[in-house]
């Protein structure tokens, strides 16, 4: 008789906008062929009483869902949270989210890489012209709300042109140079080991000649944001002229994706990327994003059907060999540094398993 094949249920968690747009039927059936069925959570219910669930995907804010995420991890030690919500906390602030990526050591030797100069600001009072000389920017500067939580009000943006601009500010708010990059954003989407780098439109370059002759800030949301249909536009890419910015080295996107997920922990975001257009081949990191829009990228039905089957299947045997205590060695390196994935045949563990792990295994 044939073996049966092993099921998994994945539990999902997620805000009605983007339950739309991923949990889509084409995903579904695709990752019940796979032996994957993707189970709504019930947000009327608590956590505690639904599944028990292989993983669970979720992209929610506030402190009860927290609290039940944790519940649930301590309930069911095996499940698979995707992501951990101390990792994803690091994105929520636009200080913080960036930081990861000053730490990684990118070895390219034609493209280096960054972010732009940034402070952060608390008291409004403090704002001048020779205070951000002092913090080393000049104009045009951009003002993002320090907090990016995910509300519309975490993505709104004042384009600064001059001091007049300055009494506009609401803080606490990141103050950050703008680079002129060209109108053209790289959107570099991370699945586990999968990276898809896609171009987007972005905001125009502004000449240092113009800024006494513009307003003094302009207030924008998303511009990179389209729908689709304008998207699929051939104009929109001929005007925007998509079409002739090259893509960054595909080898060099992999390799900051890499550095960002062990430096992260993340499995599911995308980073925003802009050339640099004072300097040769200088990429500036400018934002990164938990879960973002993957119905976007192209075929991403079976690039997350392959990443759930890979970790759950990975999770799986991880714990198969915990529990045969055959794996004396690979428990040493899941409770040292490793990130997610970085060996063959490790388990992906959430950090809060992880810290389990730290204060009940003796090796
Ligand atoms: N330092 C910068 N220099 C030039 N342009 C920038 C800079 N930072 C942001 N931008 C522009 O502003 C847009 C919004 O900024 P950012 O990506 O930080 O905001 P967001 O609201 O978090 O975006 P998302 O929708 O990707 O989450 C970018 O897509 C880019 O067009
Ligand atoms: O759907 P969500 O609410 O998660 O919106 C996310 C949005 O995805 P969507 O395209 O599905 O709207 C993402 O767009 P792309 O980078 O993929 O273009 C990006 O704007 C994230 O920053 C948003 O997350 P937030 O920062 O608001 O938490
Ligand atoms: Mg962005
Ligand atoms: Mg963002």
């Amino acid at each position: 008789m044939a073996e049966r094949m092993r099921r998994f249920g994945v539990g999902y968690a997620l805000a009605p906008k983007k339950q739309a747009s991923f949990i889509q039927v084409s995903l579904v059936n695709l990752a019940k062929e796979r032996g994957i069925d993707l189970v709504k959570i019930d947000m009327d219910k608590p956590l505690i009483e639904q599944g028990p669930f292989d993983c669970v995907l979720h992209k929610l804010y506030g402190d009860d869902w927290k609290r039940q995420l944790k519940e649930y991890a301590l309930k069911y030690p095996r499940v698979l949270i995707i992501d951990s919500l101390e990792a994803i906390e690091r994105l929520h602030n636009r200080i913080s989210m960036l930081q990861v990526a000053t730490e990684l050591e990118i070895k390219c030797e034609t493209t280096s890489f960054g972010i732009p100069k940034q402070t952060v600001v608390y008291d409004a009072k403090i704002v001048s012209a020779s205070y951000l000389e002092s913090e080393g920017l000049k104009f045009p500067v951009i003002a993002k709300p320090l907090v990016a939580d995910g509300s519309a009000k975490s993505h709104k943006m004042l384009l600064v042109f001059n001091k007049d601009g300055l009494s506009k500010l609401k803080p606490p708010i990141v103050l950050q140079e703008f680079v002129n990059h060209g109108a053209v954003i790289f959107k570099v989407y991370v699945v586990g080991d999968y990276v898809k780098c896609v171009k987007r439109k972005s905001l125009p370059d502004v000449m240092e000649e113009n800024l006494g002759k513009l307003e003094s800030y302009l207030s924008f949301s998303q511009v990179s944001n389209l729908n689709t249909c304008e998207k699929n536009d051939d104009k929109y890419y001929k005007l925007m002229n998509l079409d002739d910015a090259e893509l960054p080295p595909l080898s060099f996107l992999k390799e900051i994706a890499r550095g960002l997920r062990r430096a992260t922990k993340l499995y599911l975001f995308n980073f925003d990327l802009i050339r640099d257009n004072r300097v040769g081949n200088k990429y500036l990191v400018i934002d990164i994003n938990y879960f973002p829009g993957y119905a976007k990228m192209p075929n991403y039905e079976s690039v997350m059907t392959d990443f759930f089957w890979d970790v759950l299947n990975k999770n799986d045997k991880g714990f198969e060999n915990l529990q045969k205590g055959s794996c004396e060695k690979e428990v040493r390196l899941l409770v040292g540094n490793k990130g997610y994935g970085e060996d063959e045949g490790t388990l992906p563990v959430s950090p809060l398993k992880r810290e389990e792990k730290e204060n009940t295994i003796q090796v």
